[in-house]
């Protein structure tokens, strides 16, 4: 990866900045010069409509999608290109709404690959061959276990993804990003699929996680991203239309408009 570093502006360095980002698929724009920046230590929601930008936005966030113009800054750092295997190399992890669990092996062994940071080297793979555990093993288990432990899913450990109900299957996903000890986490929809008070319990977790690191939450449901974010930025056909804290854009004319007739709570 190369990378220059930006402009000091005698301020601490966003977790993540992305300036004047456009992307488009052939004809369409799906991102049109979007700025964003993730202050150090917050929770920075993405909201819209759908079809705003969302994904598209956090794909380039997390090096899926290089974007056509524009700019990716992580902590002073510009990035002329950012691939995702990068991500862990830039202590930034994130969970996607299709999890990608693997099935074949076990609770553990999934936040294992998360807690490996060497993964892409291969080192991952030779340790799970052995049989014997080697100290840089039995290190990865009990952080994988800690992390575990932590979001309340230990008991989890030797099971196998798939026998499992949907919201442990969230926690798993979660629980290998965290592993991988991020000082900024990408999450992408975490609470599509759960109930009311499962929505409660992750709006806790994830307001316990803003205060130990920085998090960019890309999230439907507004009653969650009222709650838990310091910051909102809201996309409309590609466009920032607002940005500022709950408060600010609940109350934002532009947002009202362009979620006229989608379900809007205030
Ligand atoms: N791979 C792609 N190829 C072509 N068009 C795309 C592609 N990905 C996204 N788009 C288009 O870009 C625009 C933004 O899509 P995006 O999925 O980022 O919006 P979104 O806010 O996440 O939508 P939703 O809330 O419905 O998931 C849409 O018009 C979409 O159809």
């Amino acid at each position: 990866m190369s990378s220059t570093p930006s402009a000091d502006t005698g301020t601490r360095a966003a977790a993540l900045e992305l300036s004047d980002v456009t992307v488009r698929f052939g004809g369409i724009t799906a991102l049109s010069e979007v700025g964003l920046s993730v202050r150090p230590g917050s929770v920075h929601g993405v909201i819209g409509p759908n079809g705003a930008g969302k994904t598209t936005l956090f794909n380039v966030a997390c090096g899926f999608v290089t974007p056509d113009t524009g700019r990716i800054v992580r902590e002073g750092r510009t990035l002329d290109k950012l691939a995702p295997h990068q991500l862990a190399g830039l202590s930034m992890a994130r969970t996607l709404q299709g999890l990608g669990l693997f099935d074949r092996i076990t609770v553990l062994d999934n936040v294992i690959v998360g807690a490996d940071r060497h993964a892409s080297s291969g080192f991952l793979g030779s340790l799970l061959a052995l049989p014997g555990a080697s100290r840089e093993e039995k290190a990865l288990r009990e952080r994988a276990m800690a992390v575990l432990a932590d979001l309340g899913i230990e008991q989890y450990a030797g099971r196998y993804p798939a026998s499992l109900p949907y919201p442990v299957r969230k926690r798993i996903a979660l629980a290998r990003a965290l592993a991988a000890e991020p000082t900024l986490l990408l999450l992408d929809e975490p609470a599509s699929g759960l109930s009311a008070a499962e929505m409660d319990e992750l709006g806790d977790l994830v307001s316990s996680l803003g205060s130990r690191m920085s998090v960019m939450l890309v999230e439907h449901h507004m009653d969650l991203v009222m709650r838990v974010c310091d910051e909102i930025t809201v996309l409309d056909f590609g466009k920032v239309i607002a940005h500022g804290t709950p408060d600010e854009v609940r109350n934002d004319p532009a947002v009202l408009a362009a979620y006229l007739g989608d379900e809007v709570t205030h």
